[in-house]
């Protein structure tokens, strides 16, 4: 893995840490980055934008400034062109860093209300030289609380986002009362119980929350989200409970959380059962991350992947009980099965 940047001129050999922002329809994408625009200073960011249509109004809405290269992407949906228009803006933009026209230090893509983020995210791992030079840093969805209950029975690729996201930003909650706020984070929670969630009021969300958060890196951190962050004023957020009972597979979404539990396992059970999990459901599984024992070494053996795109590490040691955490974000996995399977993967 390349060095992080240490010499301001040498920032453009440094791989390029993007995020993809997604959300529904008017959810608040561009609220939010403008709020970041307004309060950058001194990172120079490259926007990748994309509005379905032949007008990019997103583009026109962005307050820019000389620290902000624009790219604007409006023939059609960046998920039916991922090969194409995506690929080729990507290699546009490395050509124009590496000669000197611009220099970035992060990119942010923004993608269509309407589009899946899974061709989006894997465009990341498919070009060798995009590989090499940029690197994933994590997927934000933004849910706006007033419609979101909407779009998810409506539209499915409002789940996708959703199931996707490595952080959620719940906007508008300024315009629902509690009860409807409770449901709403409770059905975000019913399709991925991995993401921390944040509310955002008109964009204004510090960009340490959503920026630069390394949710690709293979860490050993991994929990399954309880509660959520509530920002009513930027500097001081708190952590909220859910008062709402946790719910699992009570709606109709597709795509939904599996957690796996288990104590100390065999490193090569383990090994054959996600080779096979991968092998079988890759193409269900959006988003996987686990924390597990293997009774071969002390430390954590981490685990990441993006459908068949998938990572082991071994990170520090574990301190307290050894335990095995596996989370799927994904859909139709037969579940019992699979966890009988896993079950299997114990040590003896
Ligand atoms: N009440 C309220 N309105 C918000 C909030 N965040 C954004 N909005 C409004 O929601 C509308 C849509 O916001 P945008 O930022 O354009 O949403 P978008 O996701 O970029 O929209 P598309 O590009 O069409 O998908 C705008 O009128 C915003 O002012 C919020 O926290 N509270």
């Amino acid at each position: 893995m390349a060095d992080a940047v240490v010499d301001e001129n040498l920032s453009y050999t440094a791989p390029l840490p993007v995020t993809i922002l997604t959300g529904f329809l008017g959810a608040g994408k561009t609220t939010l980055i403008n709020y970041l625009l307004e309060h950058n200073h001194g990172e120079r960011i490259a926007i990748i934008e994309n509005e379905f249509g032949a007008v990019n109004v997103d583009g026109a809405l962005l307050k820019k400034d000389s620290d902000v290269e624009i790219v604007e992407l409006s023939n059609g949906c960046v998920c039916c062109s991922i090969r194409g228009e995506l690929t080729q803006a990507l290699h546009e933009l490395l050509a124009k860093i590496d000669s000197g026209a611009f220099k970035a230090d992060r990119l942010l893509l923004e993608t269509t209300g309407l589009a899946d983020p899974a061709p989006i995210v894997q465009a990341f791992f498919v070009d060798e030289i995009i590989r090499e030079r940029i690197m994933l840093d994590a997927v934000i969805t933004l849910v706006d609380s007033i419609h979101i209950i909407k779009q998810l029975d409506e539209h499915r690729v409002a789940a996708s986002q959703i199931g996707f996201a490595d952080r959620i930003i719940l906007t508008k909650a300024d315009s629902v009362d509690e009860t409807h706020k409770e449901r709403v984070l409770s059905r975000i929670n019913a399709i991925n119980s991995k993401a921390e969630i944040f509310e955002a009021f008109n964009g204004a969300l510090p960009k340490e929350i959503w920026i630069g958060i390394g949710a690709f890196d293979l860490s050993d951190s991994l929990h399954v989200n309880q509660g959520f962050y509530q920002a009513k004023d930027v500097q001081n957020i708190q952590f909220k409970s859910f008062s709402a009972q946790k719910q699992t597979q009570s709606w109709n979404d597709d795509i939904t959380s599996y957690v796996f539990e288990a104590g100390e396992l065999d490193i090569k059970k383990i090994g054959a059962f996600m080779e096979n999990l991968v092998e079988a459901y890759g193409n269900d599984m959006l988003r996987y991350k686990g924390v597990l024992a293997v009774s071969s070494d002390e430390r954590r053996l981490i685990v990441q992947g993006v459908h068949k795109v998938v990572g082991f590490d071994f990170g520090t040691p574990f301190v307290g009980e050894r335990k095995s955490l596996l989370v799927v974000i994904g859909r139709y996995l037969p579940y019992e099965k699979l966890k009988t399977e896993f079950l299997q993967t114990i040590a003896s």
